[in-house]
């Protein structure tokens, strides 16, 4: 049975064309990253491991199941288990990016638990936000090369808060979500933009 329909295609195309948005502003250097986006059947198409995703082809996006089983017997990202938790928990979310921009791999040099955003008009390029008088808070957790272990950190600090858009992994990138392709993109490039603020900020404020 061929389990890549034209929606597999569609959801690829949607990928592939937000890997080069995200690689054109050098946030995904040198094959790092993932992408992945959920089917109308609950199947996943994410992106295959070690692939550059500025330079993704129709071939270098897989399918999975819910579990992240490969179901086409290709290899899918070493952090396919953070795209997975993620649509296990959140029934609405339609697709989840993962780019290395240097202001997310350096946040947590600066700082320590958390970046907090408030007061910034582009706070409303996230669902759901409609004012600048807005405080949020995006967690910063400790890098791990145990991919089970880290997804089973973000997972009890995301059951303790529902209205979280978004994580940084230190030292290594961020993970954001939203209801499409286009959507899970917006969040990242505004998201993007409020980390630089936060850091030149930060770096202004140093005595
Ligand atoms: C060369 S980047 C190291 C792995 C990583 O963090 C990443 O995002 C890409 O891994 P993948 O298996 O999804 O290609
Ligand atoms: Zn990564």
């Amino acid at each position: 049975m061929n389990l890549k329909t034209d929606e597999f295609f569609s959801k690829a195309d949607d990928l592939i064309a937000a890997g080069r948005f995200i690689d054109s502003k050098g946030w995904v250097p040198a094959t790092s990253g993932n992408f992945s986006a959920r089917l109308a059947d609950g199947n996943i198409a994410i992106t295959v491991s070690g692939r550059h995703k500025g330079q993704l082809q129709r071939d270098d996006i897989m399918l999975i199941d819910p579990n992240g089983q490969s179901l086409d017997g290709q290899k899918p990202s070493a952090e396919t288990l953070l795209h997975t938790s993620l649509y296990r928990r959140y029934p609405d979310v339609q697709a989840v990016l993962h780019p290395h921009s240097i202001n997310a791999t350096l946040a947590a040099r600066l700082f320590e638990a958390e970046i907090v955003l408030e007061d910034y008009e582009l706070l409303k390029a996230l669902a759901g936000i409609d004012t600048h008088e807005t405080r949020i808070s995006i967690p910063i957790f400790a890098n791990d090369q145990d991919i089970p272990r880290l997804a089973a950190r973000v997972d009890q600090f995301l059951d303790q808060h529902k209205d979280t858009h978004a994580y940084i992994i230190a030292g290594h990138g961020f993970y954001t979500w939203g209801g499409s392709v286009a959507e899970t993109l917006r969040h990242l490039e505004a998201l993007e933009f409020l980390f630089d603020c936060e850091i030149r900020l930060h770096g202004v404020k140093q005595p």
